[in-house]
């Protein structure tokens, strides 16, 4: 079965046709990039997946049931959106400790995924003066907090320094190796090229490509190629 499903998926906000009739997969063992230009509809259809908007026609599964029906979604899928927003009080420690309670997961999965996304060393600062790769990191332990077997990423590079870049890149291709599954957003074509193993590419909300990622051949062109 297919991680994620996407079948005739369409969004409309008022006039905007953000999302138009698209469908695909995502396979289990992958590192699989969505692209597509500003305002193509990706991250529209990343919240379709995840329940927070509701398709105005089509269906969106993860392991074949639609979000909402998930029985434990935060063991199932875990999700870094854009403008993830933190209570700027709280430290990472105790952002991660409420959701783990609130989830009913084991307590040693805190230190867990802390010292997994090398955050362990700030546990104890308060959010508000962390930086901007400080806070994806931090979103990205609120994903991990579950042990998910899916990950869904909308731009989770953005605001990471080189090193967190390569260190992303390496952690999302263990992860796949590891029979799992990565959904990543992205418009920095050439870090993502390093690790994805199949490419999708929309643009005004309806598919352009959807394949496995060309292989020895520049991705960035590829992609100018497709939407251009
Ligand atoms: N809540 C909303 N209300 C109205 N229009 C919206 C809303 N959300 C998205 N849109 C519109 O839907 C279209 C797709 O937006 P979306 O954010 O999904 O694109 P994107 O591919 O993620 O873009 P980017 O790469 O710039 O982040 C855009 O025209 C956007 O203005």
């Amino acid at each position: 079965m297919s991680a994620i499903g996407v079948t005739h998926l369409s969004k409309s906000f008022g006039g905007v046709r953000a999302v138009d009739d698209l469908s695909f997969t995502v396979e289990p063992g992958t590192v699989t990039a969505f692209l597509g230009p500003n305002g193509a509809g990706k991250t529209t259809t990343l919240r379709m997946i995840l329940g927070l908007v509701t398709p105005t026609s089509g269906t969106a599964t993860i392991d074949g049931v639609p979000y909402r029906e998930l029985v434990r979604p935060i063991t199932t899928v875990g999700a870094v959106l854009e403008a993830t927003a933190f209570h700027p009080g709280l430290t990472a420690r105790t952002h991660l400790e409420a959701l783990r309670v609130a989830a009913g997961l084991a307590s040693a999965r805190v230190a867990h995924v802390l010292d997994q996304v090398d955050l362990t060393a700030a546990a104890d600062r308060r959010v508000r003066g962390f930086s901007l790769g400080m806070r994806q990191r931090l979103a990205l332990a609120t994903a991990l907090l579950g042990d998910p077997d899916i990950l869904v990423l909308d731009e989770p590079a953005n605001g990471l320094d080189p090193a967190g870049m390569r260190w992303l890149r390496g952690f999302l291709r263990a992860y796949a190796h590891q029979g799992r599954t990565v959904l990543v957003s992205t418009h920095v074509l050439t870090e993502i090229q390093q690790i994805a193993d199949q490419v999708i590419i929309i643009s005004a909300g309806g598919l352009l490509f959807s394949g496995p990622s060309p292989a020895g051949s520049d991705l960035e062109e590829f992609y100018l190629e497709v939407t251009g």
